[in-house]
């Protein structure tokens, strides 16, 4: 029986790399949960290892030491339960946008269905994002957040159990950011999906998680403390701004980063 308040098992997993200068440990000791449908950040200072954790449950890298598990599975590799969104979208240039998610929709679903059913889930991906009027645009002929809402969309589009972040909206502009964050809420409220989001940012993690893992400062980066963010949602930004408790989890995470963790940038 699965538990779906363990649905990814992080075990005492460490992750170094083999360098010039001889072996750098990026992670220790990293022991986490995460449970089916639950939104969780990892924040820490530059350098830490978020995208090395992330990139252990994409499958993408394998561990030193430890075991990661999936859905009772250990991941042995890269596979369309799990899905990324990377900061710089990784669109290919010469195809639509209907093109881009029609591939991956493809490769997941191509040997099962119909052209007609695999067409009609690239066009519901395309408008669960809002851009069903770019559909036949290239990468090029749209904005930078049109670009990452056609990666959003890609990685929806395979369906997911779970949906890998790596800052998604880091190389965006504030007001850009903020919609699509809106937006993703909604779509998260809509598809029950489990998320992990590496993020630099306090508000986006407090607006967006349930959970917020914050990393020590590398090398040797572990999880420092894991702050659980009950806000009830629907979340609304503006609502949340003037909050209490949103203030506090706010002070929180700000606390972890710049007192307890503060002293960076020398270790980088
Ligand atoms: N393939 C690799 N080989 C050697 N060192 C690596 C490799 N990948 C990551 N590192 C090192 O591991 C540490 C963690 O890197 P990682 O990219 O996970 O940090 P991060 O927290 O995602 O950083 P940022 O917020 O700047 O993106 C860094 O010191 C980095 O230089």
């Amino acid at each position: 029986m699965m538990s779906d308040s363990k649905y990814i098992e992080i075990f005492n997993v460490a992750q170094s790399f083999k360098t010039a200068k001889g072996i750098f440990p990026a992670l220790r000791d990293i022991n986490l949960n995460i449970a089916k449908g639950e939104f969780v950040a990892l924040i820490g200072h530059s350098g830490c290892g978020k995208s090395t954790l992330l990139n252990l449950v994409a499958g993408l890298t394998v561990p030193s030491a430890g075991t990661l598990i999936a859905a009772n599975k250990e991941i042995a590799g890269p596979g369309p339960d799990r899905a990324m969104v990377f900061q710089n979208h990784s669109l290919l240039p010469w195809m639509t946008c209907e093109g881009n998610i029609m591939l991956a929709v493809e490769r997941v679903f191509g040997k099962l269905e119909t052209r007609e059913q695999l067409r009609a889930r690239t066009a519901a991906a395309l408008e669960l994002v809002g851009l069903s009027h770019a559909a036949h645009k290239r990468p090029g002929e749209i904005s930078g957040g049109m670009k990452q809402r056609v990666g959003i969309a890609r990685a929806l589009s395979m369906e997911p159990k779970v949906l890998l972040m790596d800052e998604p909206f880091g190389a965006l502009d504030a007001l850009t950011r903020a919609k699509l964050q809106d937006e993703l809420l909604a779509i998260v409220a809509q598809t029950h999906s489990t998320v992990i989001m590496v993020t630099h940012d306090v508000d986006e993690a407090v607006l967006l998680s349930d959970k917020i893992v914050m990393l020590t400062n590398g090398p040797a980066a572990t999880i420092g403390e894991v702050l659980s963010v009950e806000l009830p949602r629907p979340r609304n930004r503006i609502e949340l701004a003037e909050d209490n408790h949103y203030q506090q989890y706010r002070k929180a995470v700000i606390d972890f980063l710049y007192t307890r963790q503060g002293h960076v940038e020398k270790a980088a």
